[in-house]
């Protein structure tokens, strides 16, 4: 373990050279919360002098060219890293070895496609078309918006971070790293690799800027030097980010709360795996889990059953064994959570089909029948690996509960019938609805993000790089 470094004060990032422990990680050593790695916390001292550096940043006098080589050669770099980066996020993260690996695949893909994104920003060309401009042409050329601050999540400590900084840094921006404070590993490997892979990059075009958001916070997104904001989180710290953020460009992918909608004509061996894996995988902790999930009274017993034989499947165990689906949550705090929601439903009348019960961090899956419309979890982002199934009446109140809170994520549809299907698509207040199957965000092949409070603008491959770049019009 090497990756013990100062904050840099807006110079590169330069990270010490990274060994991976040696010998297995005890599942346990994870639930006793060890430190493996530690990363130097900013102080407002060090996110002032990362945003004087960004914003002198001489990144307007890059190439594309450049730009697009550099992406790629970080992706390289990742791969080249993939079993130190997907240990890194298994210790830090508490992630299954099998979805480390994922994600760090996907952070390399998510570099490959920001060098094809910025070839091809194209500009537009157009011709005045009114009286007091006719004659008049002009070139619409797209341009960086100047400095980026990326924000990240916890739960995918690298690859949502890619997924920010690569269209960031790919479109001519200065950024600056803020990563979560509970996984700062990552994007320090990921910043030691942007700078080995790109070592012409201007000087102040990235700092890295670990540290927790009380500390640093608002220093960061309070400053007019910003002129993007690409946070990823909860809702409430997004709220509050832009509540103190300047005149910026605001990209926020923030909390999700997703239901999952079972009619009676629906393939219940579908509806099970997506109830089952779209709530468990990763502990829950993902923005488009299946938090709920809504089951028509004629299949709730029926449903309750399948999902009950599924969760079999699902234990917890040595998290470097491939073959591991599920680990502990990533903070006792966040296990507390979990288990309030659970004994608040059961309070209000939920019967606990199975599990809950607690371990440190870990929480044992646990499913959750006949929830009262207004257990906490219904309404709450869960964040755990809690199957929770409510009775619905009909296609009415399956909507009015879904769309009852301030959440709109992903959704899920579960029905034979494709003008059900269409017409509750159409009606569920969601940036995202998937039909029989659960949700994923995935590489971002497909555009994602939320409505009301769960977020600003769309995430994806080709989508994330247009809250990077401007427009100027250029008339001839
Ligand atoms: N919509 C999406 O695509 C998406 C993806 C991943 C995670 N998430 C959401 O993220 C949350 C889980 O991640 P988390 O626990 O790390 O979220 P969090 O809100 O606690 O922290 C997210 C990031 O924001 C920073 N932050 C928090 N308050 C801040 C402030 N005042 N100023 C500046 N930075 C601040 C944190 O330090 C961290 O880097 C869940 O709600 C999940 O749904 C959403
Ligand atoms: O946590 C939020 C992620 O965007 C979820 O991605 P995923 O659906 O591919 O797991």
């Amino acid at each position: 373990m090497a990756v013990n470094q100062a904050p840099n004060r807006g110079e590169l990032y330069i990270g010490g050279s990274w060994t991976p422990a040696s010998g297995e990680l005890e599942v346990d050593d994870l639930a006793e919360g060890g430190t493996f790695a530690r990363v130097g916390a900013a102080t407002p001292a060090d996110a002032e002098a990362a945003l004087a550096a960004a914003h002198g940043a001489a990144m307007r006098e890059t190439t594309v060219v450049q730009r697009a080589e550099w992406a790629l050669a970080i992706a390289d770099g990742i791969e080249a890293r993939a079993d130190d980066l997907a240990e890194v996020i298994v210790r830090e993260a508490g992630k299954p070895i099998s979805s480390a690996r994922g994600e760090v695949d996907a952070a390399a893909e998510r570099f490959r496609r920001a060098a094809e994104e910025a070839r091809s920003l194209d500009g537009d060309y157009v011709e005045g078309t009114t009286d007091s401009h006719e004659g008049w042409r002009a070139v619409v050329r797209p341009e960086p918006v100047g400095t980026v601050l990326c924000i990240t999540p916890y739960n995918y400590p690298l690859s949502t971070t890619a997924l920010q900084v690569a269209p960031a840094l790919a479109a001519g921006n200065a950024v600056i790293l803020k990563p979560a404070s509970k996984t700062p590993v990552s994007g320090a490997l990921l910043a030691d690799i942007i700078v080995e892979a790109a070592p012409d990059l201007p000087d102040g075009a990235l700092g890295f800027v670990p540290g927790r958001a009380s500390d640093i916070g608002d220093v960061l997104a309070g400053d007019d030097r910003l002129d993007a904001i690409a946070m990823t989180g909860s809702s409430g710290a997004g709220k509050h980010v832009a509540e103190v953020s300047g005149m910026v460009q605001l990209h926020m992918e923030l909390g999700g709360n997703a239901p999952a909608l079972v009619f009676p004509d629906a393939d219940l061996e579908a509806a099970t795996e997506a109830a089952t894996a779209g709530s468990l995988k990763y502990a829950g902790q993902r923005c488009s889990a299946v938090s709920r999930v809504l089951a028509h009274e004629a299949v709730h017993d029926e449903l309750v059953e399948r999902v009950d034989a599924a969760m079999d499947g699902w234990s917890q165990g040595d998290l470097f064994d491939p073959d591991t689906a599920l680990g502990p949550l990533i903070s006792e705090s966040q296990a507390d959570w979990v288990e309030e929601l659970i004994d608040d439903a059961v309070g209000k009348g939920a019967t606990l089909v199975r599990g809950g019960d607690r371990d440190g961090r870990f929480v044992e899956p646990a499913l959750l029948a006949d929830v009262p419309h207004d257990a906490r979890i219904v309404h709450e982002e869960q964040f755990g690996p809690v199957v929770a199934v409510t009775s619905v009446a009909d296609e009415t109140a399956a909507l009015e509960l879904a769309n009852g809170g301030d959440l709109g994520l992903d959704a899920a549809v579960f029905t034979a019938d494709y003008d059900r299907a269409m017409r509750v698509a159409d009606r569920l207040e969601a940036g995202g609805v998937r039909i029989n199957g659960a949700p994923s965000h995935g590489l971002g092949d497909i555009p994602f993000g939320g409505v009301n409070d769960s977020g600003i603008g769309r995430e994806g491959i080709g989508y994330t790089i247009e809250a990077f770049v401007t427009t100027k019009s250029i008339v001839l």
